[in-house]
């Protein structure tokens, strides 16, 4: 404009239910040489903020959730970047596994964050290349699930396009993309710890937010051949799966962790700046300039056997838009725990009132059928592959299916179910987890606390461009 010089702000504005939103600003100046020198002092600004990323590597898994990732990504994230001269890498993935394979072939070593777009089983695959690439590298055998693993300084950034994105909504506290954009573009980092799961000195997967054995391993198994329904699959699924009530038998050993401050009933929850989360880091700090930190210790596993609905795990609450506390309200994203959540046989009606215990203020641990506990390592056999290897031992014994090989007759009840990790399907009946304290990081940082309902107008707003 004639005689008036102008630059635009563009910041972010926090808005309800901690939901982030660009904003502008412009401002008007009559002195040229004054306007100039306000664009370059705050370009220093931003330049001298070293966490923000400048090159991103993007995952579009087309197929997610309601098939929206691609225009998620172009309407609502695309711009964003481009407000902030983020320059991003573009992969649509063709096939499952291509992001992963993909980062096995890459030079990720010039990006400073990998984005997926998508659902948990695409951040799931991601994490996978990620993990495995930096492990490949650091020339680590995952096979051995002794090894300390090498962590990963590249941050995931998650674009929520999929079916549940649970490991969104916990660690961000709501699904929105521009939201998740706004995160990754002021560079946050949130630590995560990731499960490491084996099977006789064989690795098998890792986890973030859910293992489950039982309920949800059947609900996802039933769910994979339903996707053409897309998010409500997992209803539909559910349901069938509640009707059909099944146990499994098996047996539970963990390894209570010692280390960490929480328990899974506290009434308190991971937040931003968490200081639980903070404090095991500081513990395992110490314990490394101590020189204990590779030492395993074999004393006290707790040993459970019996018949059980579902056998969780989690690495966070598992909040999301179903359940908004989560399968455990009180669990850490980066305690180097879990929490192992027990549920045993009991009927349809109390582990109905278990289920609705999600979705309401009720503490859903309070039940006799209900156990958990918070450990860094667990395993888990069921009966069907204890009474094949004893039967092994015992040549000539028949074994009849599914059924008790012993007693034939008795409908003893020796079904195996899947593991549900992260979303993605997991066949083995034995497994051996181990969590991994804070392996890798996303750009987040927790659900953040909104001490009262004015904060959010007058809490301090981020510069963006
Ligand atoms: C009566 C209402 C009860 C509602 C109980 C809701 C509990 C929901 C807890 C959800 C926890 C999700 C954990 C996240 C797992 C993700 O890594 C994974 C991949 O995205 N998602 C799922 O496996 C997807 C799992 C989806 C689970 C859906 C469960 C639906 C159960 C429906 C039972 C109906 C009984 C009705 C009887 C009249
Ligand atoms: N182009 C593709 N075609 C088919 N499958 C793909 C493709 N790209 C990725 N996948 C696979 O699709 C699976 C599911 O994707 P995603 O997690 O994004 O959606 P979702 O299952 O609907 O959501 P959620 O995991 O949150 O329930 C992932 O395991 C991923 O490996
Ligand atoms: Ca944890």
């Amino acid at each position: 404009m004639s005689k008036l010089h102008a630059f635009t702000v563009h910041y972010i504005k926090r808005a309800r239910n901690h939901r982030w939103r660009c904003s502008e600003i412009t401002f008007w100046c009559i002195d040229e040489q004054l306007c100039n020198q306000w664009i370059q002092a705050l370009k220093e600004l931003l330049d001298s903020q070293k966490s923000r990323p400048k090159q991103l590597l993007v995952y579009i898994n087309p197929y997610g959730g309601k098939r929206q990732g691609k225009r998620i990504y172009e309407q609502k994230v695309a711009p964003l970047f481009n407000l902030a001269s983020i320059s991003a890498d573009v992969v649509i993935t063709e096939h499952a596994n291509h992001a992963k394979d993909n980062l096995f072939e890459v030079n990720i070593y010039k990006y400073d964050g990998i984005v997926c777009v998508g659902g948990d089983g695409m951040f799931s695959e991601v994490m996978h290349g990620l993990i495995g690439r930096i492990q490949k590298d650091s020339g680590i055998d995952q096979n051995n699930p002794k090894t300390p693993l090498a962590q990963c300084s590249i941050r995931i950034g998650i674009i929520p396009a999929g079916s549940t994105d649970c490991i969104c909504y916990a660690t961000v506290g709501i699904i929105d993309p521009e939201t998740s954009a706004l995160h990754i573009i002021v560079g946050d980092c949130q630590p995560l710890d990731v499960s490491s799961i084996h099977h006789n000195n064989t690795f098998l997967k890792y986890s973030v937010s859910l293992l489950g054995y039982g309920f949800y391993g059947d609900i996802l198994k039933d769910s994979e051949k339903k996707r053409w329904m897309g998010p409500m699959r997992y209803d539909f699924s559910g349901f069938k799966t509640f009707l059909s009530h099944q146990y499994y038998e098996g047996t539970v050993s963990f390894q209570p962790a010692k280390g960490t401050v929480g328990s899974p009933r506290d009434k308190e929850s991971c937040r931003t700046g968490c200081h639980i989360c903070r404090q095991t880091k500081q513990l395992e700090e110490q314990q490394k300039n101590y020189g204990f930190e590779h030492k395993e210790v074999e004393d006290e596993w707790k040993v459970i056997k019996g018949k059980f609905l579902a056998i969780n795990a989690v690495n966070m609450s598992c909040a999301c838009p179903r359940s908004p506390k989560g399968l455990s309200p009180a669990a850490h994203l980066a305690d180097g725990s879990a929490d192992l959540i027990l549920v045993r046989k009991c009927s349809r009606f109390n582990f109905l009132r278990y289920l609705v215990r999600h979705t309401n203020q009720d503490d859903q641990f309070d039940f006799p059928f209900v156990d958990v506990y918070r450990v860094k390592r667990f395993q888990f056999t069921s009966k069907h592959l204890e009474d094949n290897e004893s039967d092994i031992k015992d040549v000539g014994k028949k074994r009849f299916g599914q059924f008790c090989s012993d007693h034939p007759a008795c409908c003893c009840n020796l079904a195996n179910s899947t593991w549900n990790c992260d979303g993605e399907t997991l066949d083995s009946s034995a497994v051996e987890v181990r969590v991994r304290c804070q392996l890798v990081k996303l750009f987040a940082r927790g659900i953040e606390i909104y001490k009262d309902e004015a904060a959010y107008n007058s809490s301090s707003n981020e510069l963006l461009s």
